[in-house]
Formats: structure tokens, sequence, C-alpha cells
């Protein structure tokens, strides 16, 4: 389990965490999804107790991460894939790990394999591609039978078939009742693996949801008109959101095929058609991250 309450994190004038909180639970994946700059790495160095919050608290297994004593047995992490003295190897880099945390080293060898990089496991860890750095980090996080697993952007660098891998191993983790935290700026890859979404923008929550029920709160409606100006007037003056296309429809958000058409007739505006329009998940989350990128900081 993972609790994040209130947290502020300010670096001088810039506050990259406003008042976030948000819970991700055992058994499910939860995405952590926002734009570049939106506070996700921030959020996780804070649970992993490398950045110390100015407000609120980031809670793992109900406490600080600090507090234990052999970590990589309680929670796993991948922050910065590149964090790796270079000099050294995959395998040694592990083994060392395991020594500090009390792991045996058979679990190292073992990660090795599994995460694809036993191959690799005796060269420099410089020389290591990006992808195959992801896939150690990977190791690393899991070696210890961690019940918790803290990950930033882990498919960045990995081709397809590793994306697909990463993919099936963090749903596997969910399904032994693990919690996983995944961060990502991107909802297409987050949508396939998580359970749940927890969308940041500037700082702040926006969405606290399921994948469902965000594509199904974002419908819209496609209407026509032969006056479709004086109709996104009227719609926006009720508080919808309403896109203009290039065919003279209007896109509206915010109110369903009914209350558009009664909005129109006591406006006295004739409509020529109008039907509810599925939009995509990434469409909701660019809309969703929009509007927060309208609130002041
Ligand atoms: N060490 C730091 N010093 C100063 N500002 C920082 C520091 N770390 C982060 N920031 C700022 O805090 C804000 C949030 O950054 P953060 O890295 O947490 O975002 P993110 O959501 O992880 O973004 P990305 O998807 O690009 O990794 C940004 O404005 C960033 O410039």
């Amino acid at each position: 389990m993972i609790e994040v309450d209130e947290l502020t994190k300010r670096y001088g004038r810039t506050t990259a965490v406003d008042r976030l909180s948000f819970r991700a639970e055992p058994g499910a994946v939860t995405g952590f999804l926002g734009p570049n700059g939106a506070g996700k790495s921030t959020t996780m160095r804070a649970l992993l107790g490398l950045d110390r919050p100015d407000g609120g608290r980031a809670h793992v297994l109900g406490g600080p991460y600090t507090r234990f004593r052999y970590p990589l047995r309680r929670v796993g992490a991948l922050l910065d894939a590149g964090a790796l003295d270079p000099g050294r190897s995959p395998r040694a880099h592990l083994h060392w790990l395991a020594r500090s945390n009390r792991i045996p080293r058979a679990k190292a060898d073992q990660a090795l394999e599994w995460a694809g990089i036993a191959g690799a496991a005796d060269r420099r860890a410089g020389g290591l591609s990006l992808g195959m750095r992801q896939r150690l980090g990977v190791a690393a996080a899991l070696m210890g039978d961690p019940e918790v697993l803290v990950l930033d952007e882990p498919v960045n660098g990995l081709d397809p078939d590793g994306v697909r891998w990463m993919r099936e191993l963090l749903r596997a983790q969910a399904a032994d009742g693990r919690t996983v935290l995944l961060s990502s700026h991107l909802m297409g890859e987050v949508s396939q693996t998580a359970d749940r979404l927890v969308v940041v923008a500037r700082g702040g929550l926006v969405a606290d949801t399921s994948v469902r029920a965000l594509v199904e709160g974002s419908e819209g409606v496609l209407v026509r008109s032969p006056r479709p100006g004086d109709l996104a007037r009227v719609l926006a003056g009720r508080g919808a959101g309403v896109e203009p296309g290039a065919d003279g429809a209007l896109t509206v958000t915010g109110m369903d095929v009914r209350e558009v058409g009664e909005a129109a007739a006591s406006a006295g505006i004739p409509l020529h058609g109008s039907a509810p329009v599925g939009i995509s998940l990434e469409e909701a989350y660019m809309r969703l991250t929009a509007d927060a990128g309208e609130a002041a900081r």
C-alpha cells in the first residue's frame, strides 16, 4: 500500500508537488500519469525518502521508507536506470545490492536470467544500452521479492518485446497481490497495464479513476446546426466545452444529447442532428491535463 497525503515539495520558487493525495492499493497496477514536469518523479523520490517533503507525507507499507533496514526486501524501485557505476558489471552491481540488503546472491543471478540480461552480466555497465539498463534496474527492484514496486517510466528505451515483457511482468506482480506504482507521460502505454489511473498536472491531482470510467466519462456530443456560432456561445454559456470542427459541426463535452437539444431549443437555435461520440483515452488525458494547465500555480 502506498499513501500520499497532502504532499508538497518546492524547489526554490517552483512548486513541484502541490498538496497531492492518492493511494495505490495492493493487487493492482496504479498508473501515475502526467505530462513532463507534472511532479511524478518528485513524488516518487519523496516516497523513497530521497527528497524531504515541505508538507504532507508519502508513506509506503504504513510508514516512511527510510525506516526499513533492508529496503529492497520491502520496496523495489526503479527511478533512474542511468544511476550505475559505469565501471562495474551488472552482476557485480546486483551482488553488491544483494549483500547490502541481505538477499542471497543466487537471487541476484536468477534476476539477471529472467530479466534477459544474463548474456551481458559480466560486461561493463557503462556500455549497456538504455533498454538493458532498464532491465537491470527491474532485476534490482525485484530480486528481493518486495511487496511494493515503484517504477518511474520503466519502459523508456525498451523495444516492443521489452515493452510487452514489462507489461506482463507488472500485471503478474499485481496478480500476486503486490502494490505496483508505474509512472509514465504516455496514456497509451499506461492504459494497457494499469487498473487505476492517478493523473497529475502541475503538481496537483486532476483525476483518480479507473481506465474504464475515464473513457465513459469522456463522451461528448457531436452536433450540427445552421447557426454553429450562436449555438457554441449558448452551450459555452451553460458551462459546456465546445470545439468547432472543420465541417461546421461542434463537439460538445460536459453535456449529454438531451441537454444540448434543450439548450438549443430554449435559445431558438435549430439543430440538424446530434449524436454521442466517444473520445479516445489519449484525447481524454490531453483534455484533463490541458485544463489543469490553465490553473494558476
Ligand atoms: N532537483 C530539482 N531542482 C529544481 N527543480 C526541480 C528539481 N526536480 C524537479 N524540479 C522541478 O519540479 C517540477 C516537477 O518535476 P518532476 O521531475 O517531478 O516531474 P515529472 O512529472 O517526473 O516529469 P517527467 O515526465 O519529465 O519526468 C518541474 O518543474 C521540475 O523542473
